[in-house]
């Protein structure tokens, strides 16, 4: 079916291009300490100021030996004992070295053989095999060398970068302050939870949502509030939270309807740069800038809401918190479902279940609960239909969402 029923709505690749384009690094940087870093986007980069480990060490609990000197069947005197934490003796010559994992290799030594492959003789100890070189030896400098750059600007640290940078000393970073992102909530109907439910109301599950996904990704969410359906009230909460946030999110009132204020309110003052997607959820997007401060209006189903957010509003967020490679793993998996062709590129929220993906009964937008079922969306391109077995792209919201 060709798509003449959507006519100028942009594809979602040229939607994410212009986006990345468009997103600026926040210049704003503060130290932190070690522990205070994990998920914080590294700013400055150092360079190793020691080799780890610093210096050679044995892998193994044995004896450390002059390969060269060691014949099978002699007894070798053990001259010391190497533990870790303490630094070694000169190897005497002719002689071997008790030594244990971690301990530092003696001035003499170049290699170590297992206590298990040893046997203990009166005055010493005899070995069963010729020593290779190098053998269970962890050379200084193996993991990282003095000078080297360990961690790039740009890196969301991760466990195992705070790792890495505490073991070459690092006490403080440099990291991005995080990016404070205004919420508003667009729509007459909505009430806040906790508040009675009148007719014709509906509650706000929109800024939560967004509250939970800036908190996952480390940012600062700013509650501007709910906005009344109208022209100045839109125009008067968005110069605020121009005033107070680093980039507005803004949800409903972004479709045609007359109550929908959003663009227009935007285009007074500001502009708009991509309008209408071809997506499904999510067609009535808005990007722009309001005094220079970038500007997201999400669709307001509560389901446009939070596709939208994870496919474009991220990855925007996350270049603009001077992330340099984003790398979300996606998989190909088998369709446990049909799905008619449709004019736009849909996000099906699906479940991996016994090696295939199946999809939420109800996929409608007003249908939160689907992803809240799901543990990702399936991709369906525009135009496809989908049987049972087809390879499908899927986006698990534990890359998503994190
Ligand atoms: N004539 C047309 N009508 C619509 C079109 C269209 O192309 N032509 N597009 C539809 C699509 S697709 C979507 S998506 C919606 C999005 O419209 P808005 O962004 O203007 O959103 P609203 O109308 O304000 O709200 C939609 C829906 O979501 C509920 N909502 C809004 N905010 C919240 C919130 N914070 N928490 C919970 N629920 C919320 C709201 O009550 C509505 O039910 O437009 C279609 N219409
Ligand atoms: O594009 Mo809307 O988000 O499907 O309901």
């Amino acid at each position: 079916m060709a798509s003449c029923d959507q006519p100028g709505l942009i594809p979602y690749e040229q939607a994410l291009a212009e986006l990345l384009r468009e997103a600026q690094v926040s210049a704003k940087t503060e130290t932190v300490k070690l522990e205070h870093a994990v998920g914080r986007v590294l700013a400055e980069q150092s360079a190793a100021t020691v080799n780890v480990p610093p210096a050679d060490n044995s892998s193994m609990d044995g004896y450390a030996v002059d390969a060269a000197s060691i014949v099978p069947g002699v007894i070798y005197p053990i001259s010391q004992r190497v533990v870790a934490g303490h630094a070694p003796s000169a190897l005497e010559p002719g002689a071997v070295a008790r030594i244990f994992t971690g301990a530092e290799i003696p001035e003499g030594a170049n290699a170590v053989v297992m206590q298990e492959a040893v046997t203990l003789a009166p005055g010493g100890v005899i070995f069963g095999e010729p020593v290779r070189p190098g053998q269970y030896v962890r050379k200084a400098g193996q993991d990282i060398k003095r000078g080297d750059i360990v961690i790039p600007v740009g890196t969301r640290l991760q466990p195992a970068d705070i790792g890495v940078l505490a073991s070459t000393g690092n006490e403080c970073l440099d990291v991005f302050k995080p990016l404070k992102v205004a919420i508003l909530s667009t729509g007459d109907e909505l009430v806040d939870p906790g508040q009675p439910l009148e007719s014709g109301q509906i509650y706000n599950s929109n800024r939560y949502v967004l509250m939970a996904l800036l908190k996952k990704l480390g940012m600062e969410p700013v509650v501007i509030g709910r906005v009344q359906d109208s022209l100045d009230a839109t125009v008067d909460a968005l110069l605020q939270a121009a005033e107070l946030a680093d980039c507005i999110i803004s949800t409903g009132g972004v479709s045609v309807g007359e109550e929908d204020h959003v663009r227009q309110a935007v285009e007074m003052v500001g502009h708009i740069n991509i309008w209408r997607l071809k997506i499904k959820p999510g067609k009535p997007l808005a990007f722009g800038r309001i005094k220079g401060i970038p500007f997201f209006g999400l669709p307001g189903n509560p389901a446009s809401t939070l596709v939208t957010f994870c496919i474009l509003a991220r990855p925007f967020l996350l270049s603009m918190q001077g992330i340099k490679h984003q790398r979300d793993l996606s998989y190909r998996l088998p369709a446990g479902f049909y799905r008619a062709a449709g004019s736009r590129q849909e996000y099906v929220r699906v479940r991996l279940d016994g090696g295939e993906l199946v999809a939420f009964g109800n996929q409608n937008s007003g249908v939160l609960s689907s992803a809240s079922w799901a543990d990702g969306l399936a991709v369906i391109p525009s135009e496809i239909e989908i049987s049972k077995g087809d390879m499908l792209t899927f986006l698990p919201f534990t890359e998503l969402l994190g």
